[in-house]
């Protein structure tokens, strides 16, 4: 048996980091061994100023491909919102002003869409997956899952805007989808599917 091949999963978000380990395994590529960013020493982080969302993948995909030499994986998501203009976009993370904080982002959206009326409540989570190999190949894709904004947040599975999202098709929340389900529909779902040629491709080379 050849060495598995080791494959940075570049995330910071423990919640998301889960979901692309989780869509990654069940993929059933073999040869691949998946590496955490806690397994590998630290190493500088670009801001995410990228105008899309694959500017931002490419780039943390590229400074922890090349921080480790290992092949690296990112993934840059966000929901965009019809009636927002397609707001928060590249800006999900932080769009209620400090990093990461889930039930404030959350609010926030809530709070802007508290007059728009159940039929222009329309939005979609994006999520872009670049895989950087060093010395090697570089691919970007794009995964999209439609849906709505519900009134207010319901459930507590799956983490972010979750609990507001009602995907197109369902009753309940992203949140109160299983995991299973939600790796079945979801961007990242979609996206992490469409590198799985490359992965396999990489663990035979
Ligand atoms: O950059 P890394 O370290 O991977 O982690 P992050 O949380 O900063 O991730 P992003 O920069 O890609 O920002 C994505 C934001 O979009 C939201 N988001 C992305 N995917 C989501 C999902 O599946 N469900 C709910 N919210 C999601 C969530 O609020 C994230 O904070
Ligand atoms: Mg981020």
């Amino acid at each position: 048996m050849p060495e598995p091949v080791r494959l940075l999963v570049a995330s910071r978000n423990t919640k998301k980091l889960k979901e692309l380990r989780r869509v990654l395994e069940a993929a059933g590529v073999s040869g691949i061994d998946l590496v955490g960013l806690n397994e590998v020493p630290e190493f500088p982080e670009a801001p995410e100023t990228g105008a899309t969302f694959e500017d931002n993948a490419l780039a943390k995909a590229r400074d922890g491909a090349a921080a480790t030499g290992l092949p690296c994986v990112a993934d840059d998501s966000g929901l965009e919102v019809d009636a927002l203009n397609g707001m928060p976009g590249v800006l999900s993370a932080r769009w209620s002003g400090g990093h990461g904080d889930d039930a404030a982002n959350t609010s926030l959206v809530l709070a802007q869409l508290s007059d728009v009326p159940d039929g222009r409540r329309g939005a979609a989570f994006v999520s872009a997956c670049a895989l950087v190999v060093p010395g090697g190949a570089e691919r970007v894709v794009r995964g999209s899952w439609p849906g709505a904004i519900a009134r207010e947040p319901r459930g507590d599975g799956g983490f972010g805007y979750d609990p507001v999202f009602v995907p197109e098709g369902e009753r309940r929340s992203a949140a109160e989808l299983t995991p299973e389900e939600k790796d079945a529909a979801s961007h990242r779902g979609r996206a992490l599917a469409q590198l799985v040629p490359d992965l396999a491709a990489l663990a035979a080379r």
